[in-house]
């Protein structure tokens, strides 16, 4: 069996979050820690698109940030190709999986250089890591790579505020590539656009993927977008994960109570075999988070095992009432909300 290309072990990201010292002295306050990351583990097989969804705060952007080394993980392992990212690997190693891992974000505006042109921006990686000598032969690929990703070749003597906001996650996506990217992170990445150019760029990304065996990860909070993208599927709650899924299986026979919640919270979800839940209560403050499964005060069947001890993540799901049979399960089927029609199954 192949090794995965990403292997995420017991990851943890603590933040001090300690009002400043003058005034915990006068009011006598200790120093405050939130665990926006806890205990998250996971693996990313070659040339497939993992995806991390939950509510806002749930730790999500702080994992991805982990992962392409933008953060420093309080704990944990990030091992990519093979390479422990986070550990002392050998400079020369870290600098080649960098070079092949990028990150695109849910602004592609405010990730471009408003003063560069197109072609200068993606010409960037490449004159960085040395790929290409020769202005005219870097020319010819930024022309290539913005055909690649369906720009005009012409389009690199223009600025970013010439386009759009889809053109411009084209040209980040560009950008990703030119540095022979084979692992994109990618964090929120079309939740700034309309549903119909949403469509285009995730198509776009699939089709990217198909053609140079890319693999993603893909951070979300939209249910619909990472059911179209994703073959297997984190769900987060609090900093940490409570239930992986295959693409699929994980919205027609959610496992974990709060799974459900989400996909209950979709309008569009149609729910075969069981009662709809609502919604209930509110994501506590991550910096006094409740004791045993931080998802116990919002979960209609939580007891007093559950109020105490955190569950293990067994059977691709972190939940006592699971693991005891306590929860009833049936399958949900999710219809495909207005506008992302155009999105194929
Ligand atoms: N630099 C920081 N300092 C202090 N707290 C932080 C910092 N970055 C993130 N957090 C906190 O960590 C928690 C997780 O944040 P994160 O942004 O990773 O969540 P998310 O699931 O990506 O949510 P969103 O979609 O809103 O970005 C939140 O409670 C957030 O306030």
């Amino acid at each position: 069996m192949t090794p995965p290309l990403v292997e995420v072990r017991h990851l943890r990201r603590v933040f001090d979050v300690s009002p400043p010292f003058l005034n915990r002295l006068i009011e006598r306050a200790p120093k405050q820690f939130l665990k926006a990351v806890d205990d998250v583990s996971f693996d990313i097989a070659r040339g497939e698109t993992f995806a991390l969804v939950g509510e806002s705060g749930s730790g999500k952007s702080t994992v991805a940030r982990m992962v392409v080394g933008l953060l420093e993980p309080t704990a944990g392992e990030v091992t990519i190709d093979g390479v422990k990212m986070t550990g002392r690997a050998p400079a020369e190693d870290r600098r080649r999986v960098r070079r092949r891992m990028q990150m695109i974000f849910q602004d592609p505006y405010a990730s471009l250089n408003p003063r560069w042109r197109v072609d200068r921006i993606v010409a960037e990686p490449i004159r960085a890591f040395g790929l290409i000598q020769g202005e005219a032969a870097i020319r010819e690929r930024v022309g290539e790579l913005l055909g690649l990703v369906g720009l005009h070749p012409d389009d690199g003597v223009k600025y970013p505020h010439e386009f759009s906001g889809g053109q411009r996650q084209r040209i980040a996506i560009a950008r990703a590539l030119a540095s022979d990217a084979e692992f994109i992170v990618c964090d929120e990445p079309t939740s700034a656009l309309d549903v119909s150019v949403q469509a285009q760029i995730l198509n776009l990304m699939r089709d990217l993927q198909d053609r140079l065996g890319l693999t993603y990860l893909f951070i979300s909070h939209n249910l619909a977008v990472v059911r179209h993208m994703a073959s297997r599927i984190g769900v987060m709650y609090l900093g940490r994960v409570v239930e992986i899924g295959e693409g699929r299986g994980l919205f027609t026979g959610p496992k974990h109570p709060y799974t459900r919640m989400l996909l209950d919270a979709v309008p569009d979800l149609a729910h075969i075999g069981r009662r709809r839940e609502p919604v209930r209560g509110e994501i506590p403050n991550p910096i006094n988070p409740p004791s045993g499964c931080t998802f116990n005060p919002r979960c209609p069947y939580a007891n007093d095992r559950c109020r105490a001890e955190i569950p293990p993540f067994l059977e691709s799901v972190a939940c006592h009432g699971y693991h005891e049979r306590r929860i009833p399960t049936g399958p949900v089927e999710l219809l495909v909300p207005d506008g992302m029609a155009a999105l194929p199954a």
